[in-house]
């Protein structure tokens, strides 16, 4: 990778951190992204940054085993990240925030932990898909990155109880996107509840699968 193409992914990192924090999407120094970078390293957001205001050139830039080579200190969740890479080869992206109604629907006592959010409209089955429940963790704690692991091989997206989601992209863009795509459907799932809305069928889903593969 040149100096050239790492610049610009920090530089990437800086916008779509700087929207998330401006539309409300994250808050405070919650949240972190990261970036896989050519040589089987990462490029990820430092430790207490708020996403709304971050330094390119304070971005934490970390080799294959998980060092940091320059930038400052990775976010806690970096073992996080790494896990989720770990089991995902297709992924180029990882982005994980505190938005409020994907907090709220992992805060329920009765959703399916297998499958969060039904399927409510096709953006969502598109973006998303089946989205497991990890039992809580402290943040930072680093048996979340095996309970993270096992589940990221056959999801992209998965959301931590009383905390938030993690998701996988094929590039930063794509992982944003669907971030935001499961966010939104976490609000239409809560204005929904009690009103036994109508889902997509099963054929409906698989035929969505089907015309557009999740990567
Ligand atoms: O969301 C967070 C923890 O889960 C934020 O942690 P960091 O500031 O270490 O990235
Ligand atoms: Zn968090």
């Amino acid at each position: 990778m040149t100096q050239h193409d790492e610049n610009r992914l920090r530089e990437q990192i800086v916008v779509y951190g700087k929207s998330l924090f401006e539309r409300g999407l994250t808050m405070g120094s919650s949240g972190n992204i990261s970036v896989r970078t050519e040589d089987g390293g990462w490029l990820m957001t430092p430790t207490n940054a708020c996403l709304g205001r971050l330094d390119p050139a304070r971005i934490s830039r970390l080799d294959r085993e998980g060092c940091l080579l320059n930038g400052d200190k990775p976010t806690k969740e970096s073992f996080l990240h790494m896990a989720m890479y770990a089991e995902r080869p297709q992924s180029e992206a990882i982005v994980h925030l505190h938005s409020t109604h994907s907090v709220a629907v992992s805060c329920l006592p009765d959703i399916d932990t297998c499958d969060c959010i039904p399927p409510l409209t096709a953006y969502y089955v598109m973006r998303v898909g089946k989205l497991p429940l990890v039992p809580y963790h402290i943040p930072g704690d680093p048996t979340l990155g095996d309970a993270v692991g096992s589940l990221a091989g056959q999801h992209s997206a998965v959301l931590l109880a009383n905390h938030g989601p993690v998701v996988a992209g094929k590039t930063l863009e794509a992982a944003l996107y669907a971030t935001e795509e499961l966010e939104e459907t976490a609000k239409l799932f809560l204005l929904l509840r009690g009103q036994n809305p109508r889902c997509l069928s099963p054929e409906q889903v698989a035929d969505l699968e089907a015309r557009f593969p999740r990567n």
